[in-house]
């Protein structure tokens, strides 16, 4: 059996920033994203009774055992859950620029589970899908979807409640993201030792966890509203916030740059000419810039002056995962 599948990446609003459980990837809060139409990673999954072990060709070329053990780790987890015991071929294209590899990027793990899941023949729904997304990568639950959407923390140990769900469909809102690649010369904290060195050092992690909840109160009112500078205002304290608790973990680390400072300075520049635009930065020195369609090339052509954005791309909202024909 084999099955296709292409999944978007997405970029948080409102952050994913702590783990309650590591082993079974349980956010500490809620968190939320739009899915992006620029990115995304195409999976083939095909089961094979003669495979020995699991075979992963990325970009056309096979990935050596580390790289693979990651991804046979979590073909165990779709094993587990399906029944299924073969070894599998995997052949993922990755359409994301900027993946530092395989395991951080959120479309890679969307459109594995999606593809391993399906190649199965197990009948899966989109909440047991995301479960299962959630497994390889956290922000990876979110992708599952298209448009706006909710990663639910949950309450439960077993994390039997904790996936993400629509919250606006593809389309229902014209927003535009603009992502700033910038210079950056140190290499980054992956986001995945980043938070847990956060969450077990920082002083800062229990104001961040107090303020995330209210933020995502407030953006979630701003997309029932369509109120964009409720949603910026909100999505640029929230990402903030994040970066602030990192600060404060032990040793201390930032994922800023000076080109990344360059950026949001120049984006508040724009907003105090009255053009509307604000940032969000994840786990590395690039920028990603939200704005109205009206505003795009205007805010394009100014961020572009700097002499640290090495690229942009230009990215609207995204639809969820999809499987296409072998
Ligand atoms: O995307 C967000 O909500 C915010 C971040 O990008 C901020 F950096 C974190 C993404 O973490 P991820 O790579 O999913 O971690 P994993 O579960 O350890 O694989």
């Amino acid at each position: 059996m084999k099955a296709k599948a292409r999944a978007h990446t997405n970029i948080a609003l409102i952050k994913y920033w702590g783990k309650r459980d590591e082993a079974l990837f349980l956010p500490t809060n809620n968190s939320l994203s739009m899915t992006l139409d620029q990115f995304y990673t195409e999976t083939m999954v095909e089961f094979d009774s003669k495979l020995k072990s699991d075979q992963f060709i990325l970009d056309g070329m096979e990935m050596d055992q580390r790289e693979t053990e990651k991804v046979s780790l979590f073909m165990d987890k779709v094993r587990r859950y399906t029944g299924e015991s073969r070894y599998a071929l995997i052949d993922s294209v990755n359409h994301v620029p900027t993946a530092a590899g395989f395991a951080s990027s959120a479309s890679g793990y969307a459109a594995l589970a999606a593809a391993a899941m399906k190649a199965t023949g197990v009948n899966f729904s989109e909440k047991e899908l995301s479960k299962m997304a959630r497994q390889g990568s956290g922000s990876a639950s979110r992708s599952i979807y298209g448009g706006f959407v909710e990663w639910q923390k949950g309450e439960l140990a077993d994390g039997s409640d904790c996936y993400a769900v629509p919250v606006l469909e593809q389309g229902a809102w014209d927003l535009r993201v603009l992502s700033v690649e910038v210079t950056h010369e140190v290499k980054k904290v992956l986001s995945r030792e980043g938070m847990k060195r956060t969450v077990e050092t920082s002083p800062f992690f229990a104001g961040w966890l107090e303020a995330v909840a209210a933020d995502l109160v407030e953006a979630k009112a701003a997309i029932a509203e369509r109120d964009f500078t409720r949603l910026g205002e909100t999505l640029e304290r929230n990402a903030l916030r994040m970066h602030a608790t990192t600060l404060g973990a032990n040793p201390p680390f930032m994922y800023w740059q000076s080109s990344t400072v360059q950026v949001m300075e120049a984006v508040q520049v724009l907003r105090e000419s009255g053009v509307e635009a604000y940032f969000t930065i994840d786990a590395g020195p690039n920028v990603k810039v939200v704005c109205q369609p009206k505003d795009e090339e205007r805010i394009f052509a100014e961020l572009m002056k700097l002499a640290v954005v090495q690229q942009i791309y230009r990215c609207q909202v995204g639809p969820g995962v999809n499987y296409l024909e072998i």
